[in-house]
């Protein structure tokens, strides 16, 4: 499906506005989810900023598989790309964040987060900024253009809206970590994978019978299956089914 009708295009930020920031900043920090980061990286990017340094944020490791993570990690050394290993909703994320920044590049420390939607953006750029951000947007008819954000330490954030779109947008696992939104038709398919990733051995209805013994019925005392199907897949978004990972370095190119 494609992502083009449901994201409001003035949050998109476009391939010229992106050009013309690119020679103003130090390095553009691009949020990629931990448990598919080439899958949720905007392939385009890199060739849009041109010489400006990319680091890669992937967020969301607390509901990764922590092996994978460390894996993706060493595979990144490898490519010469620099990536973080983040958590952006917790306390410790800002230090982690900035460590790895300066590791790599000298001040002036001139960012902008971007990203494809719902990876975690805001919250990584909230917590970097703290409560100096400046909300501009949101009301029809207001402004809302890029605005700097200009912290005691002399680090200065670039408030852009920072969604790019989606280009692999078909693929279900988009759907499964919220980057596109989920087509309720498709959530028992999902499920299904999801439930096959947790329990190689299990066979197509596993999930189905783990809804029945939830409790998952409907009268009569069939399982609700579309019940069942969200709450696998809430499971994998919370991580209360355990951490599971759907992407490892070496799989074929998405
Ligand atoms: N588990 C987990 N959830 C996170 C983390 N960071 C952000 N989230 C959640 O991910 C969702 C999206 O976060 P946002 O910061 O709004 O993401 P965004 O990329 O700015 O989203 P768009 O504005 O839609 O592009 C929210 O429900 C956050 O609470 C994290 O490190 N771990």
């Amino acid at each position: 499906m494609s992502s083009r009708g449901w994201y409001p295009g003035h949050m998109l930020v476009t391939q010229k506005a992106i050009r013309e920031l690119a020679p103003y900043l130090t390095a553009f920090i691009e949020v990629v989810d931990a448990r598919a980061p080439e899958l949720t990286r905007h392939r385009p990017l890199a060739s849009w900023i041109g010489r400006t340094p990319l680091i890669l944020v992937m967020n969301k490791s607390d509901v990764a598989d922590p092996a994978v993570t460390a894996a993706w990690v060493s595979w990144y050394e490898t490519q010469n790309i620099t990536a973080v290993a983040l958590t952006a909703s917790s306390q410790d994320a800002k230090g982690k964040l900035k460590a790895a920044i300066t590791k790599r590049l000298k001040p002036p420390y001139r960012l902008s987060v971007v990203g494809l939607p719902n990876l975690g953006k805001s919250t990584v750029l909230n917590r970097m900024v703290g409560k100096n951000r400046v909300r501009t947007g949101g009301k029809p008819g207001v402004t809302r253009g890029p605005q700097w954000i200009r912290l005691d330490d002399g680090w200065e954030w670039l408030d852009l809206p920072g969604v790019v779109t989606p280009s692999k947008s078909r693929d279900w696992r988009l759907a499964l970590l919220g980057v596109v939104p989920l087509d309720p038709g498709d959530a028992e398919l999902i499920a299904s994978r999801v439930w096959q990733l947790y329990y190689p051995q299990a066979d197509d209805e596993g999930w189905v019978e783990w809804g029945r013994s939830r409790g998952f019925l409907v009268k009569g005392g069939a399982v609700d299956r579309q019940r069942a199907a969200d709450a696998v897949i809430t499971g994998f978004r919370t991580a209360s089914l355990g951490r599971l990972s759907l992407e490892q370095p070496g799989d074929a190119a998405p």
